[in-house]
């Protein structure tokens, strides 16, 4: 049974506010305990709000790491990286924003390699996964393809892999990498951010359809073992 609990705003504006401050509280709490938080943010446009909100809070920064929950294999100048959006947003406050596609790798797979090369110099689980979700059912870059009963079942130590979406999706038709199922799970925390009824009957029919699910989100959350916030605005 996947526990999930909707809270609900008035529009977008409320639901940033409301996300930030548990964001926030996240980060102190992570602090207060062990000196230092690391957290997984996804990109697109739906977060957009809210890392402004975030970035408005007083908070220790300089003892929080952030890392994108999935990346587009684009230049980070490009406007579909989504390092691009966090480190704008997040590098001045003195967080420290970690990429996890360093340019350069042969293929995607190639990539995916050095990127969970790279994730592994970080102190797993992350204090929080957020995720967001395409209307085809995506989270994080976890697309269906050839890639992704691999991204669903790697093992615990597997924290990225590189994948190819197949069909490949509409606003950023690129090859990505994405953080595992196991990775997400292994999280302390996880929390969803979405917006309109579109992707909410979306969502809502995965959470029904739970281990039966074909779409990646409700093959994540089958899985998931503690409840899960899903933020919703119109
Ligand atoms: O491609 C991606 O899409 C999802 C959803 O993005 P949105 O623009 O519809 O909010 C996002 O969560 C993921 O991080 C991103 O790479």
């Amino acid at each position: 049974m996947i526990e999930v609990e909707f809270w609900d705003y008035d529009d977008v504006d409320e639901m940033a506010d409301a996300v930030a401050g548990d964001i926030a509280f996240i980060i102190e709490s992570a602090i207060d305990a062990r000196g230092e938080c690391l957290l997984a943010f996804p990109g697109g446009s739906t977060p957009k709000p809210v890392y402004e909100k975030l970035a408005e809070k007083k908070l220790p920064w300089k003892r929080v790491t952030i890392i994108p929950g999935d990346e587009r294999l684009v230049p980070v100048d490009d406007e579909r990286s989504n390092i691009k959006g966090i480190a704008q947003t997040f590098l001045p406050l003195g967080a420290r924003v970690y990429p996890i596609y360093a340019e350069g790798a042969e293929d995607y797979v190639m990539a995916g390699h050095a990127a969970d090369a790279r994730l592994k110099s970080l102190k797993w689980p992350p204090d929080l996964v957020w995720l967001g979700m395409g209307t085809d059912g995506h989270t994080a870059s976890l697309f269906p393809g050839p890639d992704l009963d691999d991204a669903m079942d790697a093992p615990k130590g597997k924290l990225v892999m590189g994948i190819k979406p197949d069909p490949m999706p509409e606003g950023a038709a690129v090859e990505r990498l994405s953080l595992t199922r196991s990775a997400i799970l292994q999280a302390r925390t996880i929390i969803i951010t979405i917006t309109g009824q579109e992707k909410r009957e979306i969502l809502e029919g995965a959470i029904e359809d739970g281990q039966s699910s074909k779409l990646p989100i409700g093959r994540v959350l089958a899985e998931t073992e503690f409840p899960i916030d899903v933020h919703w605005a119109p």
